[in-house]
């Protein structure tokens, strides 16, 4: 046994441990839409822009909607779309740039237009807005997760209509979220949103493309099964929106999976939507609630390395819900300092949860495989063993069967 002592580094432990929502979501079938407290809707730009910019009419039959909504006491974040599409015209470009910096440059302009239309479209109904951008990067940062998650909360209980965008004149292009559908998904786990709304210029999913006359409308997605066969490969044909389908679906595989259900359909659509009708598709919540922090270590934040575990750790600390130990720890990837988050993968390379980590990628080798107490004698009595902590990882993938 060495006697060399190492200095450890440790996170330390947050003040606001608990990973789970106590709150029960009051939305979970179409027919309870109306008692969610809290909604995210987001809306693309190809139903607010047609090919000479803004359809101000389309944005007031949203705000109206909108209006109801806030009327019966929901609170609502609109995530808008379409900054970039209403800025191409007034540059003179007849159709939207592929370019990185055009397009910086293109929302730059529109989302001013876009913003002032808002806001009048908003007064109509005494409604103060707030303009909020966000980029993937700050999102990946705690900081700023939880800065992001304060102003939204703020905005919410000042009876601010908070409109949020992607920031796409800085966004750096390697991380962008480019679409906003995401983007939405983050946001409603952000507010803790009962119920995401997705506005497209598309009345629902389609097994195909809604242009093929053998293409059927879904009304409800309960599980990944009812996706099978469903092609959302080819994207809109309005030329603005950037996703099409495919992040329409993921996002709402987001939301899901953090227990907030999505309504997709089209912006049209939305008041019948909210009247409890028959419209749209519908996807369940297929997971628990998760804490705002939670869904942050899962889903936004940036992942500096990976611990893999030994059958061991998975049964005993990821399928007990327990701390991860350095003697589960069969080896380890990236660079990290304490506090920084880390995949946790079994011995295959599955990804199984998500946590933060306490020691750094230099400090860790000499320590795995070894056990408590034999760390103990090398690091000290104040050494616990704890690598991750039971409340600092979230878990991604089911426990296996
Ligand atoms: N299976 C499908 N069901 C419905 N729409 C589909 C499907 N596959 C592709 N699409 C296309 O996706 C488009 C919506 O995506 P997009 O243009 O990015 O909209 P937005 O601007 O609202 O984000 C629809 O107009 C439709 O043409
Ligand atoms: N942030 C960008 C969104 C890009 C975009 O086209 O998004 P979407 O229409 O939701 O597919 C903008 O405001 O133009």
């Amino acid at each position: 046994m060495s006697t060399r002592r190492t200095v450890v580094t440790r996170y330390p432990t947050p003040a606001t441990r608990g990973a789970e929502d106590p709150r029960a979501n009051p939305v979970t079938t179409r027919d309870t839409m109306a008692a969610a407290r809290r909604v995210v809707i987001k809306i693309g730009s190809s139903s607010l822009t047609t090919a000479t910019g803004l359809d101000v009419a389309a944005i007031d039959r949203l705000v109206d909607v909108i209006a109801e909504l806030r009327g019966r006491g929901t609170q609502v974040v609109l995530v808008s779309s379409g900054a970039i599409a209403a800025g191409f015209p007034h540059l003179g470009l007849d159709r939207r740039p592929k370019d990185t910096a055009t397009q910086q440059a293109a929302a730059a302009v529109g989302q001013g237009r876009l913003l002032a239309h808002y806001t009048h479209s908003f007064g109509r109904h005494e409604t103060e807005v707030a303009q909020v951008l966000l980029t993937a990067e700050e999102l990946m940062r705690r900081t700023q997760y939880t800065n992001a998650h304060r102003a939204l909360a703020r905005l919410l209980t000042l009876d601010v209509m908070p409109i949020v965008n992607e920031n796409d004149a800085v966004a750096t292009r390697e991380i962008r979220f480019g679409d906003n559908d995401r983007l939405a998904a983050l946001t409603a786990n952000l507010v803790k949103a009962d119920l995401l709304v997705l506005l497209s210029d598309v009345d629902a999913l389609y097994t195909g493309h809604p242009s093929r006359p053998d293409s059927r409308r879904i009304p409800v997605v309960a599980t990944d099964a009812d996706l099978e066969g469903v092609d959302v490969r080819v994207p809109g044909s309005a030329g603005v929106g950037t996703g099409g389908m495919v992040t329409k679906v993921d996002a709402a595989g987001i939301a899901a999976t953090t227990g907030i259900p999505t309504l997709l359909t089209s912006a049209p659509n939305a008041g019948s939507a909210f009247a409890g009708e028959d419209v749209g598709t519908w996807f369940e919540a297929t997971g628990r609630r998760r804490s705002a922090r939670a869904a942050w270590l899962g889903l936004t934040a940036e992942v500096r390395g990976q611990l893999v575990i030994d059958d061991g750790a998975v049964a005993g600390a990821i399928d007990r819900g327990r701390s991860l130990l350095a003697a589960g720890i069969t080896g380890l990837s990236g660079r990290f300092t304490p506090g920084d988050v880390v995949e946790i993968l079994d011995a295959t390379g599955r990804v199984l949860a998500r946590g933060l980590v306490q020691y750094s990628s230099s400090q860790l080798p000499p320590m795995l495989g070894r056990s408590t107490s034999d760390l103990k004698e090398d690091l000290g009595a104040g050494y616990d063993g704890v690598v991750v902590h039971a409340d600092d990882w979230v878990r991604l993938a089911p426990p296996r069967r």
